[in-house]
């Protein structure tokens, strides 16, 4: 295989580790988009302690950057592939499928995209801004954190499904072949479990399963994946918003087995006391991903005739949590304070 250029927008827990799989397979030449964690990473490296790569200090990849390429200002050539690993956020702009809109050329059909990205229904505003441009979905199961700018936690072996999102223009074997060929480049390296999915929509739901109900219900209450196991009702709760994600999957044409709310509540092991992505993101004071995770499941699910109790008030709680961040962040106005009875 020859050497693929690849631009990774997104250099946190996901992404850097994304970035340094690549670039240790030996197939890639890796172009990596940074922001905050920029000046520290640029100055320092990344300090990787991962359960796949060891302990690793001053690592970089073969490019770093703060911007966006933008091909036609810089003349650039395109890019093979673009992974997206940032947080995919609708509610607050700039959209994902905007954010990479400069490093895209016009009517593309050569650079495939690729969505390491957790949510269901995330590559439609992607085909509708890029309708010949194959789109890769990745879900990653990784129990990975950037503790302090430029220094990550890797605690969960990476596990990665790579599949192509349906899309009417493009040909189920040109999705095959490029979904194919990233799992090679991925893997070679020899530090990961990269592989072909055929069925997207079923990992997506089957992902969904713990992202719509263990994630956020962490997040809210505060407790991390192994307390809420033992607080009296935790389980409870979480099995309750399961198994309603389970029903919509049902209803959407995915058969889950029964024993995946059994397995997805255990998917971390107790001890680790792992502290889901959208914990971590309200410990930040960083947006959440409600939207993907949890508002489409449960219209989804709503259009599809599932009553989706838990669903709504998990969704409702996120929007409020969202509304805390968009305060803080002066985002929306308020009356002033005022003495009572005055
Ligand atoms: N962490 C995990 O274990 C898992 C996460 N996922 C999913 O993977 C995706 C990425 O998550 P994760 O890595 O945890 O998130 P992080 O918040 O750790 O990393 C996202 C990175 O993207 C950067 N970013 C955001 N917007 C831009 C931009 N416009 N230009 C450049 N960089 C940008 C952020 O910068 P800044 O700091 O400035 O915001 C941050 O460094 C999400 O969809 C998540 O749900 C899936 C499985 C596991
Ligand atoms: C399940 C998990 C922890 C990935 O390993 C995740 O998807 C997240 O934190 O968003």
């Amino acid at each position: 295989m020859e050497k693929n250029s690849v631009l990774v927008i997104g250099g946190g827990a996901v992404g850097a580790i994304a970035a340094l799989n690549l670039e240790v397979g030996g197939f890639a030449t890796v172009t990596l988009v940074l922001r905050s964690n920029y000046e520290a990473v640029k100055r320092d490296g990344y300090t990787v302690n991962s359960c796949d790569h060891g302990m690793l200090k001053g690592w970089k990849p073969t490019h770093l950057r703060n911007t966006i390429p933008d091909l036609a200002q810089e003349t650039l050539p395109p890019y093979d592939y673009i992974v997206l690993t940032t947080k995919n956020i609708p509610d607050i702009p700039p959209s994902s499928a905007s954010l990479i809109a400069p490093a895209i050329p016009d009517s593309n059909t050569h650079t495939t995209v690729v969505l390491i990205q957790n949510g269901l229904n995330i590559e439609k505003p992607f085909i509708d801004a890029y309708p010949n441009t194959p789109i890769l979905s990745g879900v990653s199961m990784i129990g990975s954190t950037e503790t302090a700018l430029g220094v990550i936690s890797q605690e969960d072996h990476d596990r990665l499904l790579i599949g192509a999102f349906e899309n009417p223009n493009i040909s189920t074997t040109a999705g095959e072949g490029k979904a194919k060929e990233f799992v090679k480049m991925y893997s070679a390296g020899g530090k990961t479990e990269c592989v072909y999915s055929e069925n997207v929509k079923h990992d997506r739901w089957r992902k969904l399963v713990y992202n719509a109900a263990l994630n956020p219900i962490c997040a809210i209450v505060d407790l991390d994946t192994g307390r809420i196991r033992l607080a009296d009702g935790g389980r409870e709760l979480v099995g309750q918003a399961m198994k309603e994600v389970v029903e919509a999957a049902r209803k959407a044409g995915v058969e889950l087995k029964e024993s995946v709310v059994g397995e997805m509540i255990e998917a971390d092991p107790l001890e680790v006391y792992l502290k889901p992505s959208m914990m971590v993101d309200v410990e930040k004071g960083n947006f959440i991903e409600f939207e993907n995770l949890i508002g489409e499941p449960l219209r989804e699910g709503k259009k599809l005739g599932v009553a989706m109790p838990t669903l709504e008030v998990l969704y409702l709680m996120a929007k409020v949590v969202q509304w805390r961040v968009k305060e803080k962040r002066g985002m929306v106005e308020i009356p002033a304070k005022r003495e009572m009875g005055s």
